[in-house]
């Protein structure tokens, strides 16, 4: 199959046309596409293999809006998702892109595919604009500032969106939203679009509208393939190819106006006045009585020629169909001026839709977090004055004990105490709040935003400081109200320490929230953080058994609290003042020798902390990557 060459063109509000590129229009063949599951049966407390999809094929062709249909489990969502490449888990065959082969297996996005999911999820805090011209500014790196701001305008015309540039996401209709998550794709002009279920939860004029909007960017050149649950008459005649799925099979694959004459043909009639794909969905549902394997075998050797003059869709009323971007440049493509413009872009044409590059997607995702950050800053707030409430509390409840010989262990519980606030807030705001953003994350990766990498430099950018603020509020209130040292050595260490230890324990919070789902990750966190916390603090090296060693020396929690421990009664620390008659800590090193803390080593435990972090954050990283590319 030779791939055809289409000239596309969008045009702006300001009949400013710019044109989009020749591209490449992309034919989608699949063959005997398998897909088989290991599913849990807890009755038989054993795994067991479900077939999923058996042995499907079929061509979805450009120009064209394909519905995929089926009753509720009938495989929609699973073909979609191994035909985009967005997950393969379990598959088998071929896919071919204009004749080119793919193995169903490989999880990668075919030909330059763009997948849009049910849940289309948004940067809240952005409003549209800002949005689409971050997402133009990634995805757009050969662009100059105006052509992009010229193109985002562009597309949020064609999509009915222009009145909501200033709009925040989050205040964004359902249809609206959906809307954005096409307008996002198109900035890169894909050939090949999926959608999963787009006009789930919405109403019918905004399906409608949508459905339109769909069929009119088919008729550009591109192929569209969206999984769709149940749309009316109205919607079913904007479809132009079918592919019905039933437990697993192809029911039917052909031209929507085929439909009811195939069925026809097994013995299926459609009653009168009959919405056509009710009566597909009752059949694949199993409600008439009938072989459907038979019925199925029988439709696939339909001629579409056999279709009747017409009269069975008759009854359906015809929507206008929205001014395709092929219409519109057609008539624009008169003006001289568009035809060079054209002509110009077409030179680089291979390289238009080029992503940025590594520096410049780094510089472009932290504005974009700021962004976000400037918009949301009460949950930063909050959580700084959490730790300054705590650390109110806490000197108020240790008042003065850092420097009074008698309240020794009291300062002890305070420095454990500290630790302990500072490694739970560290850990548990990451944990639970990167599993939602792993779904935000999974769809712009899949549709190549960004790499990974950017990706997480802009996230530390802004968690390291948050983490690093609240720490330090924490520090100088407590530090100061239970009267501990302020000689610059002491203090600055023992700040050092309780900022790279929480640090420490973000990293390990995002190992966790990147790898486990949060219903484990919630009780995985706190648990590891405790048990990392009792070595060091009451038990010592010596009373512990010799298995659990290994956990002693890769404590993170151990090795800060020693080092902040010591940097408060370490470095010969004189006598202290003792208000009683007897202190037995009046000598800091006595308190230090029973602790079994008198020989820390201040550089090794550092190291430690460090190197945890660091080991913790690569960790993370080659999670996210293969969570990312190995679906
Ligand atoms: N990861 C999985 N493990 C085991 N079974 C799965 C998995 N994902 C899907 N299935 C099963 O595969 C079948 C098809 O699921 P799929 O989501 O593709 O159906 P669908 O036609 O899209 O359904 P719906 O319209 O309800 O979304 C269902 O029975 C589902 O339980």
């Amino acid at each position: 199959m030779t791939p055809g060459v289409e000239e596309l063109s969008i045009m702006g509000g300001n009949n400013n046309v710019v044109p989009l590129l020749p591209r490449a229009t992309v034919e989608l063949e699949f063959r005997n596409i398998e897909c088989t599951m290991n599913m849990f049966v807890p009755n038989k407390l054993r795994f067991e293999q479900k077939q999923i999809l058996k042995n499907v094929s079929g061509t979805f062709k450009p120009g064209q809006l394909t519905a995929i249909m089926g009753p509720s489990g009938a495989g929609k969502t699973t073909l979609l998702n191994i035909l985009a490449g967005y997950s393969t888990r379990g598959a088998k065959g071929e896919i071919f892109i204009n004749g080119v082969c793919a193995c169903a297996s490989k999880s990668s996005g075919r030909g330059g595919a763009r997948y849009i999911r049910q849940h289309d999820d948004l940067r809240e805090h952005l409003t549209v604009y800002e949005a689409m011209s971050l997402a133009a500014a990634l995805k757009l790196a050969d662009f100059t500032a105006h052509e992009r701001k010229e193109k985002v305008y562009e597309i949020l015309a064609l999509l009915g969106l222009s009145g909501t540039a200033q709009t925040l996401c989050r205040d964004l209709s359902g249809g609206q939203r959906r809307r954005l998550a096409v307008a996002f794709e198109l900035l890169s002009d894909p050939s090949l679009m999926f959608l999963d279920e787009p006009t789930t939860g919405l109403d019918s004029s905004a399906s409608a509208s949508l459905i339109a909007l769909l069929n009119s960017l088919a008729r550009g050149g591109r192929t569209l393939i969206a999984t769709i649950h149940q749309p009316s008459a109205l919607l079913f005649e904007k479809i132009d190819a079918v592919y019905c799925l039933q437990s697993g099979n192809t029911l039917y694959s052909g031209p929507r106006a085929s439909l009811i004459p195939a069925l026809s043909s097994a013995g299926l009639n459609c009653p009168p006045y009959h919405n056509p794909a009710d009566f597909l969905m009752e059949v694949a549902s199993g409600e008439y009585e009938v072989d459907l394997v038979k019925s199925a075998q029988t439709m696939a050797q339909f001629k579409p020629t056999a279709i009747a003059n017409g009269s069975w869709e008759s009854h359906i009323p015809t929507i206008p169909a929205l001014p395709s971007p092929m219409d519109i440049m057609s008539s624009d493509l008169k003006s001289k001026q568009t035809v060079a413009k054209m002509k110009q872009k077409q030179k680089f044409a291979k390289n238009i839709y080029r992503q940025s590059g590594l520096l410049r997607q780094t510089w472009i995702l932290l504005y974009r977090n700021y962004l976000m950050t400037t918009r949301n800053y009460s949950l930063f707030m909050y959580r700084v004055a959490a730790h300054v409430v705590i650390a109110l509390i806490f000197g108020y409840l240790y008042l003065g004990v850092g420097s009074e010989a008698g309240s020794v262990l009291g300062n002890y519980v305070y420095l454990y105490g500290s630790m302990l606030l500072v490694v739970y807030t560290g850990k548990m705001s990451v944990t639970l709040s990167f599993p939602l953003e792993m779904d935000i994350l999974r769809g712009e990766y899949f549709n190549r935003w960004y790499n990974l990498g950017p990706y997480i430099v802009s996230i530390l950018a802004v968690e390291l400081p948050f983490q690093m603020i609240s720490c330090v509020s924490y520090v100088v209130l407590s530090y100061w109200l239970t009267d501990n040292p302020l000689e610059p050595t002491r203090a600055t260490l023992f700040l050092a320490t309780i900022v790279a230890t929480s640090l420490c324990a973000q990293a390990w919070g995002y190992f966790i929230g990147s790898t486990t789902p949060t219903r484990i990750a919630v009780f995985i966190g706190p648990v590891l953080a405790c048990l990392f916390s009792v070595f060091g603090f009451c038990l010592a090296l010596v009373d512990t058994p010799y298995q659990f060693r290994w956990l002693h020396h890769i404590s993170y929690f151990r090795a800060g609290f020693h080092v902040a421990v010591h940097s408060v009664y370490g470095f010969n620390r004189t006598r202290m003042h003792c208000s009683k008659e007897y202190c037995h800590y009046i000598t800091p090193k006595t308190f230090l020798k029973e602790m079994d803390m008198e020989n820390v080593d201040i550089g090794g435990n550092m190291a430690l902390v460090i190197c945890t972090t660091v080991l913790m954050h690569a960790l993370t990283a080659a999670a996210l990557w293969y969570r990312l590319n190995k679906r």
